[in-house]
């Protein structure tokens, strides 16, 4: 038996998706989101430099009855970029079109959005780096002169017609702003990079919720539920409601520290946020080898996961809490990782240290092992 035993049945288990502690969005979030988004800048907690600069950016084109320049908000899921989004429309009094670059696969796509838009309209484009390569190129044209070519016929006889639009706003979100190409992100006339939160923000925001779901909450309530929450007000958000659910079932339906803490051990979420299959990669990464290193396909044979799993599902958040370092040589756990578990690093021998065994060695493999991330 592996000592991770997945268990898809489990709470707050399962590889990506649904995990208690995933950033990304799942049907239930949604169906509460949209009660809990702050409608104004003035409610939208943290995030202090966009906030402000946004808040320039806006006031601005206010001032000269303009449409605000194209901004670009990047960062992990979950910060707030859509409610940013919304905030802007809102601000500026204009409706908003809400769509995503994996929705726009054909050219043609795009160009029914964009000819549809009305005057000062913002259009919310989140994944913007997952959009086509054409539909991309339509973008430009539409960023900067307001302008498509729609194309109309094919081959040699296809002609391009131009299309006015109006003036609009593109607010675009992005994971990865690195994957952006340098002409679009050129085309932005603000980014905005979101940050996340510290605790104390969190603490507000879940104060907020708490308020807006009617809900009774201590501050040490809100304050452990917070230093869990992975720096994600989603995340916070629905660790609330979990929360709620364990202190209203078990309980009179008040969040104390006591409350909130065992209502998130029951959905195996940690003091520091660490859900059952980061746990395991630690404990594996510890026991089994002595605190690495080791390569990242044998780190996942033995938590029992596909090592996309392991790399792109539990590593980010241990190495951004210093858990955990990728090094040339495999997986690396820190001093922190050993206190973290409450165990014993082993003692190092007297004398120089030994050599590390080869990749190879670790996999009983010629070529050694497949290319580390
Ligand atoms: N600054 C904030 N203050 C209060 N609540 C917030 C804040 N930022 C985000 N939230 C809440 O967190 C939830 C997720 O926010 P949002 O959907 O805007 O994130 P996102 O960055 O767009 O995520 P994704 O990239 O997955 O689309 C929403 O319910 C929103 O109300």
């Amino acid at each position: 038996m592996t000592p991770y035993d997945p268990d898809p049945s489990a709470p707050g288990l399962g590889p990506g998706g649904d995990r208690l502690v995933t950033a990304a969005a799942d049907g239930e979030d949604r169906a509460v989101e949209a009660a809990l988004r702050p409608k104004d800048l003035a409610e939208f907690i943290g995030q202090e430099r966009v906030r402000e600069q946004l808040s320039l950016v806006l006031q601005a084109a206010r001032q000269r009855g303009a449409t605000p320049d194209h901004v670009l908000l990047s960062g992990p899921p979950g910060l707030g970029k859509t409610t940013l989004s919304m905030i802007i429309a809102a601000e500026m009094n204009a409706p908003i079109r809400i769509t995503s670059g994996p929705a726009i696969q054909h050219a043609g796509d795009l160009a029914a959005i964009l000819s549809s838009l009305t005057e000062g309209e913002v259009l919310f484009l989140d994944e913007i780096h997952r959009m086509s390569r054409p539909a991309e190129e339509m973008l430009y044209m539409a960023m900067e002169d307001f302008r498509v070519d729609v194309i109309v016929g094919k081959g040699p006889g296809a002609t391009a017609i131009p299309l006015e639009l109006p003036p609009f706003t593109l607010v675009g979100a992005t994971t990865r702003a690195g994957l952006l190409p340098p002409p679009l992100r050129d085309r932005f006339g603000f980014t905005g990079h979101m940050e996340f939160y510290a605790p104390a923000e969190l603490e507000r925001v879940l104060h907020r919720s708490a308020r807006l779901l009617d809900l009774d909450i201590d501050p040490a309530g809100a304050a452990e539920i917070a230093g869990r929450s992975r720096g994600t007000p989603r995340i916070a958000n629905r660790l609330l409601r979990r929360v709620r659910d364990y202190a209203q079932v078990k309980h009179d339906g008040r969040i104390t520290p006591e409350i909130a803490a065992q209502a998130l051990d029951v959905y195996e979420v940690d003091g520091r946020g660490l859900d059952r299959l980061d746990r395991a990669v630690l404990d594996v990464l510890l026991r089994l080898f002595g605190g690495g290193p080791v390569g990242l396909s044998t780190l996942a044979v033995a938590v029992g996961e596909e090592s996309e799993t392991v790399e792109e599902v539990a590593e980010p958040f241990l190495v951004r809490e210093g858990l955990l370092a990728r090094t040339p040589r495999g997986r690396i756990a820190t001093a922190a990782a050993w206190q973290h578990l409450g165990l014993t690093p082993p003692a190092a021998p007297p004398g120089p240290r030994p050599p590390l065994p080869a990749q190879q060695d670790l996999f009983g493999l010629p070529g050694g092992p497949p290319a580390e991330g």
